[in-house]
């Protein structure tokens, strides 16, 4: 077993790249799971390098706990293999594969204190008293919870509880930790709290996590790489911007930003750009380019925070606010699009330059901000 020490090296996430790996953590070959004519986990394919933080991020029944829990040894796939650290655990019992899971609910023992707890999986392979006290006090530092150690569970709030089962987990330096909804039974402030906690300590230890989470800001704020699953399959798998600036299907542009879509048809190609015809209001914009033949019927997707409201007649389209709903630091917008009987085309900018309702706008974005899709590949 690895030794334990929270002086393990520091790896530091620049921007949106994945942290710096140094080998294979775990890779997942083509897991497949049928339940009767259900379909939960479609041939998932993935690398995961050490020290990331990836996510399984999707709506319900899309396939995440299912994947989780084959990884974990929890749910035996049809097909499909599984490897951690360059061993093949696809037929191990879970207590095998060596991986530390935190759950949605807590599973300490109530009858055991915090440390006791913490303790429970370093007993159970037979640490020396000693070391297992060291490395219980060194966990609970880390968590912030060594004044916390004699009490029992119920002694706790659930953000505290929570930080116990992520001890827990910690304590034996898995190579992987799997979290499923570690959050989601906690109120939105402890949530954000948490969060940031959590990610702290997966950059300072290095560890590497697999994440399944529905929330997508979460998902956004936590990860190295994001899975983006729908109905069992892996739609796509990218950094955090990548998925929210280049979309590869019209699913992750809205699962991610709640995209606008406009139907249009591509007039022609401008060096980077693309020319498109809105089919609502007969007028062009400038989208980042796309090999799409000139004559194909496209959806364009812009997210809401990409649009910009300007003077009428001088954007790609004009239209009337019907909608402008203040929310904090942002206006919410909802405009009616000159020509269009579609939905309210919506924008999000910031408090104080918001347009007001009824207010006549141009509408305008940054050619990059502007993806394009076949028609075919919509919805
Ligand atoms: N034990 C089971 N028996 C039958 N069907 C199952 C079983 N477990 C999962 N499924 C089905 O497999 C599909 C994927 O379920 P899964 O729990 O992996 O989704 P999920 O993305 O984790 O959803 P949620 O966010 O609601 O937990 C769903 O259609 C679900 O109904």
């Amino acid at each position: 077993m690895a030794e334990f020490g929270i002086a393990a090296p520091s790896v530091k996430v620049a921007g949106d790249k994945p942290a710096t790996a140094t080998g294979k953590a775990l890779s997942v070959v083509a897991l497949r799971k049928t339940y009767g004519d259900v379909v939960a986990v479609d041939e998932a394919s993935m690398e995961i390098a050490a020290g990331e933080f990836v996510t399984f991020l999707g709506s319900s029944g899309s396939g995440k706990t299912t994947t989780l829990m084959m990884i974990a040894g929890f749910c035996e796939p049809d097909s499909g293999t599984i490897t951690v650290g360059g061993r093949d655990v696809t037929r191990l019992a879970p207590q095998k594969r060596n991986l530390g899971f935190v759950f949605q609910q807590y599973l300490l023992f109530p009858h055991m204190t915090v440390q006791e707890n913490v303790a429970f999986p370093l007993t159970l392979r037979g640490v020396p008293k000693d070391e297992i006290r060291r490395r219980v006090g060194e966990t609970l530092e880390i968590a912030g919870l060594s004044r916390f150690g004699g009490r029992k569970p119920r002694e706790l709030s659930g953000g505290q509880q929570q930080r116990v089962a992520l001890c827990r987990a910690l304590v034996y330096r898995p190579p992987v930790i799997l979290m499923d909804e570690p959050l989601g039974a906690l109120d939105k402030k402890l949530r954000d709290q948490l969060q940031v906690e959590i990610k702290t300590i997966q950059q300072e230890l290095g560890l590497t996590v697999i994440y399944v989470t529905h929330d997508q800001e979460e998902a956004l704020v936590m990860s190295d790489r994001i899975a983006v699953m729908r109905n069992g399959l892996i739609e796509q798998f990218d950094t955090p911007r990548e998925l929210f600036e280049r979309p590869r299907t019209p699913f992750v542009a809205d699962f991610l930003g709640a995209a606008n879509f406009l139907p249009g048809r591509i007039e022609q190609h401008d060096g980077e750009n693309t020319l498109v015809r809105l089919t609502q209001s007969g007028t062009l914009l400038k989208a980042r380019r796309h090999d799409l033949p000139s004559g194909t019927d496209v959806k364009v997707a812009v997210q809401p925070g990409r649009l910009r409201a300007c003077a009428a007649d001088e954007g790609f389209c004009t239209g009337t606010v019907e909608t402008a709903t203040y929310v904090g630091t942002l206006v919410r917008a909802g405009v009616r699009i000159d020509g269009g009987q579609g939905p309210l085309l919506r924008l999000e900018v910031p408090a104080g330059r918001g347009p007001v309702a009824g207010e006549r706008v141009g509408i305008t974005a940054d050619a990059d901000d502007v993806n394009l899709f076949a028609d075919e590949q919509a919805g």
